[in-house]
């Protein structure tokens, strides 16, 4: 079983940018570039803390052709694929071809296409079975609205979506499984969900991954927070037991304040 720790860390942090649809394929090298320059400057360690993006599928072959051409140590990403493998699917994209082109990660069950393209707890099942199944790791997204969160049932709700989303997961597979709680009143609104709030999820999350999958799985599985997170906020976020990561949206857009974030435990907690 995979359990990613470098000896400081329970768990290897992972710092991720997802672009979203920003940065065409002629910007992406740029900004790319940008960032593996900053982190190179100040030395960054990424056996210490992983650093991946996420931008738009037409970037990746860019991107691949840069990190590999450059020797880069940051990782990559589709936003989305496809629960099928190929074949009559209009528009969606395999996770092979993905995986064809070097990606790490996928994320799967953003917000985003939660309510604008309407996908279902079922969809996103299959699509975190079809990103194993294609060898990359699922960064799975969950995290209530805003009227759920004011109802005070955000924790239940937060966790139906991952029973759902990883019903017949193995142990290994759930320990390799990327969850990133992105409560959806946090994300682009400059409301940033405290620390607190974000070990809450991450402790309540982690209890249901163990009594799924075991103690050992949970244990692994790496859990990251989205929403507004800057390179102010980052290590205040990141200092909590349960939180391995964050999500970044918009300040992954801007090299010097995501190298930034990425650099978080040379921030005071203040
Ligand atoms: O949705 C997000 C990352 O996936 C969060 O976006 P912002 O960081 O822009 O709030």
């Amino acid at each position: 079983m995979s359990t990613p720790t470098n000896g400081t860390f329970d768990r290897t942090p992972l710092i991720a940018g997802n672009w979203k649809m920003n940065m065409d394929h002629v910007q992406a090298i740029t900004l790319t570039q940008k960032l593996a320059w900053t982190l190179d400057d100040a030395k960054h360690d990424f056996g210490r803390v992983e650093v991946a993006v996420f931008p738009p599928f037409t970037d990746l072959r860019g991107v691949q052709t840069l990190v590999a051409g450059d020797d880069l140590k940051l990782v990559y990403g589709g936003q989305d694929l496809s629960q099928f493998d190929s074949g009559a699917y209009t528009g969606d994209i395999s996770g092979a071809f993905l995986a064809k082109l070097g990606c790490r990660y996928v994320l799967v069950g953003h917000s985003e296409r939660r309510t604008i393209h309407g996908e279902t707890d079922e969809t996103l099942n299959a699509k975190t079975k079809a990103a194993f199944r294609h060898g990359l790791t699922p960064v799975l997204c969950v995290g209530e609205g805003l009227e759920v969160r004011q109802a005070g049932t955000h924790v239940e709700h937060t966790l139906g979506q991952l029973r759902s989303d990883v019903a017949g997961l193995t142990a290994e597979q759930a320990a390799e499984l990327v969850v990133a709680y992105e409560p959806v009143w946090a994300i682009g609104t400059g409301e940033v969900a405290g620390p607190e709030d974000a070990q809450e999820m991450c402790a309540a999350l982690r209890a249901e991954l163990a009594s799924l999958f075991g103690d050992e799985a949970a244990s692994a599985t790496r859990l990251l927070y989205g929403g507004s997170v800057k390179a102010s906020n980052a290590a205040a976020i990141l200092a909590e037991k349960d939180v391995d990561g964050v999500l970044v949206g918009g300040a992954s857009l801007d090299a010097g304040e995501f190298a930034s974030i990425v650099r978080f435990e040379s921030h005071a907690t203040a």
